[in-house]
C-alpha cells in the first residue's frame, strides 16, 4: 500500500506555486461538452486522479479528450457525443462526475448517469439538482442505480429558488439552462469563485450569464455554444493548505498564485491566530514565528469559511496555545480527522456538529489513515509537526485533490517521502 513518510520537525520556508482548482477545472471540464464545432483547450489543469477521472468520464461518452499532465493542459473536442451514460465505476469514484448531467441534458436532451452514493463526509444528496433540472422541463427517473433525465422537446428557462446554495446544483443548473429556451433565473445560488470561473468559461464559449458571484444568477439561453480556450483560476483551498503549514511550523513561506480576495476568512482566521500575513498581486506571504493562538471557526458557505479547510485548521489548533471551537454545518460527518490527530496525541472531543480542540504540548507520529481528502491534508500537516514519524496511509484520498504534494513539500524543505510497501 502506498503511504505518505513524514518527519516532523522541520521548518518550512521558501516559495510554493499553487496549481489550478479543483473545484473549478471539474464543473469546467463538464462544461466542454456544450462546445460545438471548436475544440476547448483548457490550461493550468491541474494533475490530480479528479481529473484522470472525469476525462475517462468524457472519453466513455466518446468525446476526444487529452491530458498532458506535464503541460498542465487538457485539449477536449466534443464536436461529436457518441453517448449520454456515465458507468457507476466512474461516478463512485468521484461524485463531481454528476456535474455531465446538466451539459448533456442541454446540448442532447438526455442523460443516464449512475446515482453517485453518499461518501465518507455525509450522505450528500443530489435532490437539488434534480429539482432544478424538473423546473427546466426534465423528466427524471430513478431506477436500478441510475437517474435518467429527459428532455425530448429541450430546456426552458423558468425562475428557480435553491433550499441552499449548493455548488454542485448551482453549477448543474447554470450549465443546464445556459442552452434552455428563455431566460433562467436562480435565486440563492452557491457564490463560491469556481461559480464565477465556470461561468466566465461558458460565456466565453457563447452563454449569456450575468451575477455569478452574487445572490442571483440570470441566464439567457443561447442557441450554440463553440469549445474555446480557458485558464483555471489558482486552487484556493490549496494555498490555504500550505499557509497553515507556515503557520504550524513556524515558517515563512510564499504562496504563489494565491488570490487573497478568495482567502479572506481563512486570511482573517490566521491572523486571528496571530500569523504574520502580507497580500500582493502575485500571491501571500505567511509568516509565524510563534506557538499559533486557539480560535474558533464555524464552516459556511462561501463567502463563509470553507468547509475544506475545516480539518487542516482542526490540525493547527491540536498544537495551539488555548481551546478552540469548530463547527461544521455544511456537511453532517465531516470529524473523520478526529479520531486519526487523537491517535497523534490530539485533545479533541465531539460535541454534536462542533469539536472542541484544546492544543497540545507536542504530537507524536504513529500510522494514521486519510479517511478524506482534506483529513488526508490534515494528517500530513499534523505529521510536519509532530515528534518522530508519521505514516499516512489511504492516500489515493490525497491524490484526488493536491498536484505534487510531496515535490512541494520537499521544495519548502519538508522531511517527506512517498514509499509503496
Ligand atoms: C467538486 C466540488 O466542487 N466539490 C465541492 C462542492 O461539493 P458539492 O457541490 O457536492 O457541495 P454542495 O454545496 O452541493 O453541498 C453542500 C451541502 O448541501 C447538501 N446538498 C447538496 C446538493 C443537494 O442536491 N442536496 C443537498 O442536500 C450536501 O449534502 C451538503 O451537506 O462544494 C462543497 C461545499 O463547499 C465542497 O466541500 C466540495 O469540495
Ligand atoms: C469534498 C471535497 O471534494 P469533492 O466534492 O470532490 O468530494 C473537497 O475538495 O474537499
Amino acid at each position: 500500500m502506498e503511504k505518505l513518510i513524514i518527519h516532523g520537525g522541520r521548518r518550512l520556508e521558501g516559495h510554493v506555486k499553487i496549481s489550478g482548482a479543483k473545484n473549478a477545472v471539474l464543473p469546467i471540464i463538464a462544461a466542454t461538452l456544450l462546445g460545438q464545432d471548436t475544440p476547448s483547450l483548457l490550461d493550468e489543469v491541474p494533475a490530480l486522479e479528479d481529473v484522470t477521472t472525469i476525462t475517462e468520464v468524457l472519453r466513455k461518452l466518446g468525446v476526444q479528450a487529452e491530458f498532458d499532465a506535464e503541460r498542465h493542459q487538457l485539449h477536449v473536442d466534443a464536436s461529436t457525443i457518441g453517448s449520454c451514460e456515465a458507468p457507476y465505476d466512474l461516478v463512485r469514484k468521484m461524485r463531481a462526475s454528476f456535474l455531465i448531467m446538466g451539459p448533456l441534458l442541454a446540448r442532447c436532451g438526455k442523460a443516464k448517469i449512475s446515482l453517485p452514493g453518499g461518501c465518507a463526509i455525509g450522505t450528500r444528496p443530489i435532490d437539488l439538482h434534480l429539482k432544478g433540472f424538473e423546473m427546466l422541463g426534465a423528466h427524471i427517473e430513478i431506477g436500478h442505480g441510475f437517474i435518467e433525465a429527459t428532455a425530448p422537446e429541450g430546456l426552458k428557462g423558468t425562475k428557480i429558488y435553491l433550499d441552499f446554495p449548493s455548488v454542485g446544483a448551482t453549477e448543474n443548473i447554470i450549465m443546464a439552462a445556459s442552452m434552455a429556451e428563455g431566460q433562467t433565473i436562480l435565486e440563492n445560488p452557491a457564490q463560491e469563485p469556481e461559480i464565477v470561473d465556470l461561468a466566465n468559461y461558458l460565456n466565453v464559449m457563447g452563454a449569456k450569464i450575468r451575477g455569478a458571484g452574487t445572490n442571483v444568477i440570470k441566464i439567457d439561453g443561447a442557441k450554440k455554444l463553440v469549445g474555446r480556450d480557458y485558464t483555471i483560476i489558482p486552487d484556493r483551498i490549496e494555498a490555504g493548505t500550505y499557509m497553515v503549514a507556515a503557520a504550524m511550523t513556524r515558517g515563512d513561506i510564499y504562496v504563489e498564485n494565491a488570490i487573497s480576495e478568495h482567502l479572506k476568512p481563512v486570511i482573517a482566521k490566521l491572523k486571528e491566530a496571530g500569523v504574520e500575513i502580507e497580500e500582493d498581486v502575485s500571491g501571500i506571504r505567511v509568516r509565524c514565528t510563534q506557538k499559533t493562538k486557539a480560535v474558533d471557526i464555524k464552516t459556511m458557505p462561501y463567502p463563509g469559511f470553507p468547509t475544506d479547510m475545516q480539518a487542516q485548521f482542526m490540525a493547527m489548533l491540536a498544537v495551539s496555545e488555548g481551546t478552540g471551537f469548530v463547527t461544521e454545518t455544511v456537511f453532517e460527518n465531516r470529524f473523520m480527522h478526529v479520531d486519526e490527530l487523537k491517535r497523534m496525541g490530539a485533545n479533541i472531543r465531539i460535541d454534536g456538529r462542533t469539536s472542541v480542540v484544546e492544543g497540545v504540548e507536542k504530537l507524536t507520529g504513529c500510522q494514521v489513515k486519510a479517511t478524506d481528502l482534506r483529513a488526508g491534508a490534515a494528517m500530513v500537516l499534523a505529521g510536519l509537526v509532530a515528534e518522530g514519524e508519521t505514516q499516512v496511509g489511504y492516500i489515493h484520498h490525497i491524490d484526488r485533490g493536491y498536484d505534487n504534494l510531496v515535490g512541494k513539500l520537499v521544495g519548502l524543505g519538508a522531511a517527506i517521502e512517498r514509499v509503496d510497501r
